[in-house]
C-alpha cells in the first residue's frame, strides 16, 4: 500500500478511540511507510483541510477523477500544492497523474481561497493555518519564539530590518492572541529573545538564513542564561549540544560579556549524524573560532582530569529525555473533507468504516484496548510504550544516565558551576535527580550545592514558576532554586525543567581530591591525634613511632601528600625541609614560619602563631 492509502486510512479514521494519532501511528506495527512521514503528511493535511476541501470542490477534483477519495483527494492536493518535493510517487503513478492533471486549475483555486483570507502570500495564509490549527483544539496558542543572536546582530537591528513594521506590544498574552498579525515583544527574562505570534514562519528570512536569528523557545533558552558564563571564568562544556541551540546560546553570552580569549566552549554529541548538524549550527551562528565541536564523543568518556579540560569552569548538561514537555505536535485540528458527487464522497466514507470496523474487530488499530504511550523527544526521536509500566520503566532508565552525566560534570578538577535541564515534566527526571546528585559523595567531597534563586541571574531570579516542594522532599530552599515551565499556563512556553549548581573556590584543585580518606559530609577523618588516614594504604598519613629524629633533637614528618605539597597542610604556617616536609621536634610539634621570622627580626608585624610565650 502506498503512502498516500496509508495516509488515507488513518486521515478518515475516528479519532475518538484507539488512542493519539501519534500512537496509532508509531505503535502500528502492519505500516509499510515510515510512520515519522505518515504522521507529518496526515497532521499536516488536517491542518491545511479547511482551505483545501475549498479547493478541491472549486477545482471540482472528486467529480473528473471518479476513483480518488475524498481522504486521497486531499492528501495528494496537500502535497502537490504545498509540500516542498510535491507528490512522494513516481511521475507515472496513477494517483499522482490524477490529481497533476489539474494542478493549473489547483493552484488558481488555492489563490482564490487565500485571497478570501484576506492574505498576501502563502506565507502570511502558513502562518494563519497554523494559527487556527493550534487553537482548533482548545489548546493555548503557543508563541513562536525568537532569539536574537547576539554574534551576529542585535534586537534593535532586527525590528529595523526582519521585523520592520511590526508593532511592538507589552506582553505575550496579546502575542499569543494575534496570529496572523504583525506584533512581537520583547521578552523579560531572557535578554534577546522576542515573541511572535503562533504560526509566524521567518525561515525563509535572510536573518535566519544567515544565524542572525535563531528559534528556540523561552524555557529552553533558560539553561544557558541561569549558567550565565562570564570572561575569566574558564572554558565552558556543552556536553550534550546537537542539534546545537544552547551551544550558539552559551557562545552569544560569552561573547557579550566579553569573552576572555583563548576561553572556549566543548561541545560533545555522542550521535555523529547530530553533531554535523551541531557543527553547521555552530558554524552559523558564527561562534566556530571558539568552539570545538567533538562529534560522536561520548560525554560519559570524556576525562575530566584530562589536561585539555583543566580550565573547564563551567557545565551545561541537556541530556536526552523523555520529551514529555515538548509543546503538542498532536493536537488534532478538525477534519474538513470535500464532498464530491454523492458516489465518490460516500465511497470514501463507507472505505474508512468499512477498514475502520475491521481494525477494531482485529484490535489492530489499538480499539478496545488502552493506548500505548508514546514519548517523543525533542530531537524527534520517538518510543512506544504500552504500559504505565513500561513508562515508569523508562523514566527510571532515563534518571539513571541523567545522574551518571551529572556526577560525571561534577568531577572536572576546575568546574565551579553547571546547570541540569530536561524538557520533561516528570519529577523523577526532574527533582528527584537533583536530590540524588546533591546527596552524593562526589556532591559533598567538592562542595557542590544547589544555585540559591537569590543568587541566580535577574530573569532566572524573577521567573515565577519553580520546582514542585513535594518532589523535594519538602526542602523549599532546593524546590525555590530549581525552575520549572509548564505548557498551556498563558506563559507561552513548553514543558521545561532547569536547576544550577555551584561550588565555592578551594585553595588548590588537589584540596578536595586530597589523599586523605573522607567521610559522608566530605570531612576529612582524623584520630585523636588529629592524623588523618591515607586513601592510597588505610594507613596513618603520620606514624609517630617511627619518627626520626636528627642531630639537633628535631624530627622530620614522614611525608605522603603529593609531590611538592599540596596537601592540606600546604599553605600552612609551618616550616619545612628541603623535600617539603614538615620539620617536628621529638614530642611531633612543628615549628611555625612566623615564629623564625620574627625572631630574626624582632618585629611585630601582626599574626605571629601561636606562641607559648605571649
Ligand atoms: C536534548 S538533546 C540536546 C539538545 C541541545 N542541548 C540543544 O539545545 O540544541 C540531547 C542530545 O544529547 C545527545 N547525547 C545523549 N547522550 C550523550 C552522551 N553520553 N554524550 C554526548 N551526547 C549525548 C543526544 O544524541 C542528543 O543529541
Amino acid at each position: 500500500m502506498s503512502l498516500y492509502h496509508e495516509a488515507a486510512n488513518l486521515l478518515s479514521a475516528p479519532t475518538t478511540h484507539g488512542g493519539s494519532l501519534k500512537s496509532r501511528i508509531f505503535g502500528n506495527k502492519e505500516l509499510k511507510s515510515p510512520p515519522a512521514q505518515v504522521y507529518a503528511l496526515v497532521l499536516e493535511t488536517r491542518k491545511w483541510s479547511g482551505v483545501l476541501k475549498e479547493v478541491v470542490e472549486s477545482a471540482q477534483l472528486l467529480g473528473a477523477e471518479r476513483k480518488l477519495t475524498a481522504a486521497l483527494a486531499l492528501l495528494l492536493t496537500h502535497d502537490l500544492l504545498l509540500a516542498k518535493s510535491g507528490i512522494a510517487l513516481p511521475a507515472s503513478h496513477g494517483l499522482r497523474a490524477a490529481v497533476e492533471r489539474h494542478k493549473g486549475r489547483l493552484t488558481s483555486e488555492l489563490s482564490r481561497a487565500r485571497l478570501r483570507r484576506k492574505c498576501a502570500t502563502i506565507e502570511t495564509l502558513r502562518a494563519l493555518v497554523e494559527a487556527e490549527a493550534i487553537t482548533a483544539g482548545g489548546r493555548t496558542p503557543h508563541p513562536r519564539w525568537a532569539r536574537v543572536n547576539a554574534l551576529k546582530s542585535t534586537v534593535d537591528d532586527q525590528l529595523e530590518t526582519t521585523f520592520k513594521g511590526y508593532e511592538v506590544v507589552a506582553g505575550v498574552e496579546e502575542v499569543m492572541a494575534s496570529a496572523g498579525k504583525k506584533v512581537l515583544c520583547l521578552d523579560g527574562n531572557v535578554p534577546n529573545l522576542l515573541a511572535l505570534p503562533p504560526g509566524t514562519d521567518v525561515t525563509r528570512s535572510e536573518a535566519y538564513r544567515k544565524g542572525e536569528v535563531i528559534f528556540q523557545d523561552k524555557a529552553s533558552c533558560f539553561p544557558a542564561c541561569l549558567l550565565d558564563p562570564g570572561p575569566g571564568e574558564g572554558d565552558v562544556v556543552d556536553a550534550c549540544a546537537a542539534p546545537g541551540n544552547k551551544t550558539t546560546h552559551l557562545a552569544g553570552i560569552l561573547e557579550g560579556r566579553g569573552r576572555t580569549e583563548g576561553e572556549r566552549i566543548f561541545a560533545f554529541e555522542k550521535d555523529k549524524g547530530r553533531a554535523k548538524t551541531l557543527e553547521r549550527m555552530v558554524k552559523t551562528a558564527g561562534s566556530d573560532g571558539f568552539t570545538v565541536v567533538h562529534q560522536g564523543q561520548d560525554f560519559l568518556k570524556v576525562d575530566p582530569t584530562g589536561e585539555k579540560y583543566a580550565n573547564v569552569g563551567a557545565l551545561l548538561l541537556d541530556p536526552s529525555c523523555s520529551g514529555s514537555g515538548i509543546v503538542g505536535r498532536d493536537d488534532l485540528p478538525e477534519l474538513h473533507l470535500p464532498e464530491g458527487p454523492a458516489e465518490g464522497a460516500a465511497v470514501a466514507g463507507k472505505k474508512g468504516d468499512k477498514k475502520d470496523r475491521k481494525r477494531k474487530r482485529d484490535g489492530k488499530d489499538g480499539g478496545g484496548e488502552k493506548p500505548p504511550v508514546v514519548l517523543v523527544d525533542d530531537d524527534g526521536e520517538t518510543t512506544v510504550l504500552s504500559s504505565e509500566k513500561d513508562l515508569t520503566a523508562r523514566i527510571a532508565a532515563l534518571a539513571a544516565f541523567q545522574l551518571t552525566l551529572l556526577l560525571h560534570a561534577f568531577a572536572f578538577p576546575a568546574a565551579r558551576k553547571i546547570t541540569y535541564s530536561t524538557c520533561s515534566v516528570y519529577a523523577g527526571e526532574n527533582e528527584h535527580v537533583v536530590l540524588k546528585a546533591l546527596a552524593s559523595d562526589i556532591a559533598r567531597q567538592r562542595g557542590w550545592r544547589v544555585l540559591k534563586r537569590e543568587d541566580q541571574t535577574r530573569g532566572m531570579r524573577e521567573w515565577p514558576v519553580r520546582g514542585d516542594p513535594d518532589a523535594c522532599d519538602g526542602d523549599t530552599e532546593v524546590a525555590e532554586a530549581c525552575i520549572r515551565t509548564y505548557r498551556d499556563d498563558g506563559r507561552g512556553v513548553m514543558g521545561f525543567f532547569v536547576a544550577g549548581f555551584v561550588r565555592e573556590e578551594t585553595t588548590t584543585a588537589e584540596d578536595d581530591l586530597g589523599p586523605y580518606v573522607r567521610d559522608s559530609n566530605g570531612v576529612i577523618v582524623r584520630d585523636e591525634m588529629g592524623i588523618p588516614t591515607l586513601k592510597a594504604n588505610g594507613k596513618k598519613a603520620i606514624n609517630l613511632d617511627e619518627l626520626e629524629t636528627d642531630s639537633d633533637g628535631k624530627g622530620v614528618e614522614i611525608y605522603a601528600g603529593p609531590p611538592g605539597g599540596g596537601d592540606d597542610d600546604d599553605q600552612g604556617p609551618y616550616v619545612r625541609d628541603a623535600e617539603g616536609r614538615i620539620v617536628r621536634d621529638a614530642m611531633g610539634m612543628p615549628t611555625l614560619k612566623a615564629a623564625l621570622q620574627s625572631d630574626k627580626d624582632d618585629i611585630d608585624d601582626g599574626w605571629n602563631g601561636f606562641d607559648d610565650d605571649d
